[in-house]
């Protein structure tokens, strides 16, 4: 597995590949890795036949210091998983490798970004797409690899490469989740016991929504549903619950006509958790 931390050495590895004729697979992951990232690496194994990995905690999507200060971190562990898992790269550059001049030139989906979890958010949906076009213009891969589970994130990159007419396809690959539901996530190692515990309560809010939506719950009826299952638990605090057309994330209301993405961002013990369920009428 070769191990990049400058813009020539990743740029040089993926030439080699291109020029003996592979596509090459992107999975883009701030580290802490789970077994969620190690699903996206599969997947880009099966979509391409190089897999790069990028590890890179970006600090301009980070609208909150303490977060990215508490941000956690292990690369020894990461390059295990990923030299398991038989990645070919893996770029991991420093801050001052990809911002050397601070962060001047941005890229922005401009509704897109500021609504639903972007307006709980302001300026994190910005970081995002910018530190993605930079690594794809970096990299320039044939393929890139995102979890459903930041589901906006999922269609803001749809939508930008779209709009910019980056020639990547964009795949998106189902969320792994705990025993009990809870989906994975690097901030969960930040939980008390307890508040581990609690935390069950995202995956069984989506549930108890999704069964209503299926006997034909209205828009309004859904955000009871999750408003009543979070509020049950003392330890959980629902920051914010968007029921949207999916992929649009257009505004929805009354009963349920097609496919309807639910988006929760919850707090638990000063964790911000986010999980999400697409549901049909
Ligand atoms: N449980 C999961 N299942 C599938 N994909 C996941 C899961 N968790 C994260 N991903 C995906 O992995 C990629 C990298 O995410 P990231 O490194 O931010 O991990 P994370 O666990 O989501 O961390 P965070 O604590 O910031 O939410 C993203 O595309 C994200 O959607
Ligand atoms: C896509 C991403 C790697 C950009 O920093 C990050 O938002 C993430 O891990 O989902
Ligand atoms: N996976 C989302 C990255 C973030 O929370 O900043």
């Amino acid at each position: 597995m070769e191990i990049c931390t400058t813009i020539a050495q990743i740029r040089g590895t993926v030439a080699g590949y291109k020029q003996a004729g592979d596509r090459v697979a992107l999975v883009p992951t701030m580290g802490y890795l789970h077994e969620g990232h190690m699903t996206l690496v599969r997947r880009a194994r099966a979509e391409g036949d190089r897999v790069v990995v990028w590890i890179f905690v970006n600090p301009t999507q980070f609208e909150n210091p303490d977060d990215l200060a508490k941000y956690p971190r292990d690369t020894d562990r990461d390059l295990a998983m990923l030299r398991a898992e038989g990645v070919d790269a893996v770029f991991l550059p420093d801050a001052s490798e990809i911002y050397p001049e601070g962060a001047e030139t941005i890229v922005e989906t401009t509704k897109l970004a500021n609504m639903l979890h972007g307006a709980v958010r302001p300026g994190h949906f910005r970081g995002v797409t910018t530190v993605v076009t930079k690594f794809f213009n970096i990299i320039q891969p044939d393929v890139a690899i995102f979890g459903e589970k930041d589901y906006q994130q999922l269609q803001v990159i749809h939508r930008m490469v779209r709009d910019l007419h980056m020639p990547i396809e964009i795949v998106g690959q189902a969320t792994v989740r705990e025993s009990d539901g809870l989906a994975m996530s690097s901030r969960n190692v930040r939980l008390s016991p307890e508040d581990r515990a609690a935390a069950v309560v995202l995956s069984q809010s989506l549930a108890a929504a999704d069964a209503a939506a299926k006997t034909g719950a209205t828009v309004a009826e859904l955000h009871q549903i999750i408003g009543d299952t979070i509020g049950a638990e003392p330890r959980a605090k629902l920051v914010g619950c968007d029921i949207v057309a999916a992929e649009t994330l257009a505004d929805i209301s009354g009963p349920l006509t097609g496919l309807t993405a639910i988006m929760i961002s919850v707090e638990v013990g000063g964790v911000m958790l986010i999980d999400q369920k697409e549901v049909t009428p």
